[in-house]
C-alpha cells in the first residue's frame, strides 16, 4: 500500500465569477521514502494541491470530490483535533518565504518547543535540547535559539523552517517552492540541505515548484500539472526523456539545463485556460501544436510505461511529437499532419 494516495481529488474556490476548479480529478501515489516533484506554470493549481493535502485551504476553498488516503486514513475526513495530531508529527510542510512560516513575535526556540511539546512527552528543557540539535543539523548552531526570526538572514530562516519540518521525523513532508525568493547560491544550499535531511530520515516528500530544474535534480518521480489537472506523471527520467504529453515536451524545451539545444529555447505560445470556464476537452488543446478534432473530447489517462501515465489522446504518437516539438516552428506554426 502506498503511503499517500489521491483518488479523483478535486478542489474548488468560490469566486465572484462562480466556482473556480483549481484542482481537477487528480490521481497520484507516493511510496514511503520517495520524492515526488510537482511542476507547472503559475496558476496551474500546485499550491492548491498542497493545501488540499494539508487541509490548509482558505475559507472560500473546499475539496469537492475524491479521497486522500494517508497511512490508511482518508485525510479529507479528519476532524480538527485529528489534524492537530497529524500535522508536524506525521505530515509537515516547508513553505515559500520563511517569514510567513515563522511567527515574528516568538523566538526560534519557543516555536520549536511549542511544536515538539504538542506532539511528545518532552519537558521544556528536553524540547529545547532537541531544538538545538536540529538547528545544529541544519548548520545554524544552537546559539540562535533565542533569536527572533527578523534577526536571521533569509537563508537562515529557511534553514529554521526546514529544521522545524523535520524535527518530529514525519513520514511525509510537503515543500512548496522551498527555494523561491532566495539568491541562487542559497537556493542550492537549501536544496542540498533538504535532500540530505530527507535521505537521513527516509521521509517521503512532495516538492512543488515552477522550476523544472529543481525537480530534475531532486525528484524520483515527477508530476506535471496543467490547468488544474495532472497531465503526466512517472519516474523523473521517463517524464523528461520520454515525455508523453505535449505540454511536458514544451516545458522541457523552455528550460536551458534540460533542452537538447540550449541556444534555441522554445517557449509555449499562449496562456493557460481560465479555470472558472475551462474547455470541455483537453485543457492544453488550444496551445498544442498537435491538436486535432478529437481533442475537443476529454482525453483518457493512458499508461505509457511502468508507473508512467499521460492525459492525452495521442500517447501512441509521443515519439514523433517529441521529435517535432524540439523545433521552434512546430510551436509557432503548428506541426505537420
Ligand atoms: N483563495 C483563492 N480564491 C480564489 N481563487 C484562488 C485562490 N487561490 C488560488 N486561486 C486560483 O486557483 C488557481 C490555482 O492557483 P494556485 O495558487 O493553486 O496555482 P499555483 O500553480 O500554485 O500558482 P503559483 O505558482 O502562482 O502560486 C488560480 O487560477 C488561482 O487564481
Amino acid at each position: 500500500m502506498s503511503l499517500l494516495e489521491l483518488r479523483d481529488v478535486s478542489t474548488e474556490y468560490e469566486t465572484d465569477d462562480g466556482p473556480l476548479r483549481a484542482v481537477e480529478s487528480v490521481d497520484m501515489e507516493l511510496e514511503a521514502g520517495e520524492i515526488l516533484g510537482i511542476v507547472g506554470e503559475s496558476g496551474c493549481g500546485k499550491t492548491t494541491l498542497m493545501k488540499t493535502i494539508l487541509n490548509l485551504l482558505p475559507g472560500n476553498g473546499r475539496v469537492v470530490g475524491g479521497e486522500i488516503e494517508f497511512d490508511g486514513r482518508d485525510l479529507t475526513q479528519l476532524s480538527k483535533s485529528e489534524w492537530q495530531s497529524v500535522r508536524w508529527a506525521e505530515i509537515s510542510y516547508i513553505i515559500q518565504n520563511a517569514m510567513n512560516a515563522l511567527d515574528p513575535v516568538y523566538t526560534v526556540g519557543a516555536q520549536f518547543v511549542e511544536i515538539i511539546r504538542a506532539h511528545t512527552d518532552d519537558s521544556k528543557a528536553e524540547a529545547r535540547t532537541r531544538a538545538g540539535d536540529m538547528l545544529e543539523k541544519v548548520g545554524i548552531g544552537r546559539g540562535r535559539l533565542n533569536d527572533y526570526p527578523h534577526e536571521l538572514s533569509g537563508g537562515q530562516r529557511q534553514r529554521v523552517v526546514v529544521a522545524l519540518a523535520l524535527a518530529l521525523e514525519p513520514p511525509l513532508i510537503v515543500a512548496d517552492e522551498p527555494t523561491t525568493g532566495l539568491d541562487v547560491v542559497t537556493q542550492e544550499e537549501i536544496l542540498t540541505l533538504i535532500q540530505d535531511m530527507q535521505s537521513e530520515l527516509g521521509s517521503a516528500m512532495i516538492i512543488i515548484t515552477h522550476d523544472i530544474s529543481v525537480v530534475a535534480e531532486v525528484a524520483d518521480r515527477t508530476g506535471v500539472m496543467y490547468g488544474g489537472q495532472l497531465v503526466e506523471v512517472g519516474d523523473t527520467v521517463d517524464v523528461f526523456n520520454n515525455s508523453a504529453h505535449p505540454y511536458t515536451m514544451g516545458l522541457t524545451n523552455a528550460f536551458p539545463s534540460l533542452a537538447d539545444n540550449p541556444e534555441r529555447l522554445v517557449s509555449i505560445p499562449g496562456t493557460p485556460p481560465d479555470l472558472v470556464t475551462p474547455p470541455e476537452g483537453c485543457r492544453f488543446a488550444e496551445r498544442c501544436p498537435f491538436e486535432t478534432e478529437a481533442c475537443a473530447r476529454e482525453p483518457p489517462v493512458e499508461g505509457v510505461g511502468d508507473r508512467h501515465t499521460a492525459r492525452c489522446h495521442y500517447t501512441d504518437q509521443a515519439a514523433r511529437f517529441r521529435e517535432e516539438s524540439s523545433r521552434e516552428d512546430t510551436w509557432t506554426e503548428g506541426a505537420d499532419r
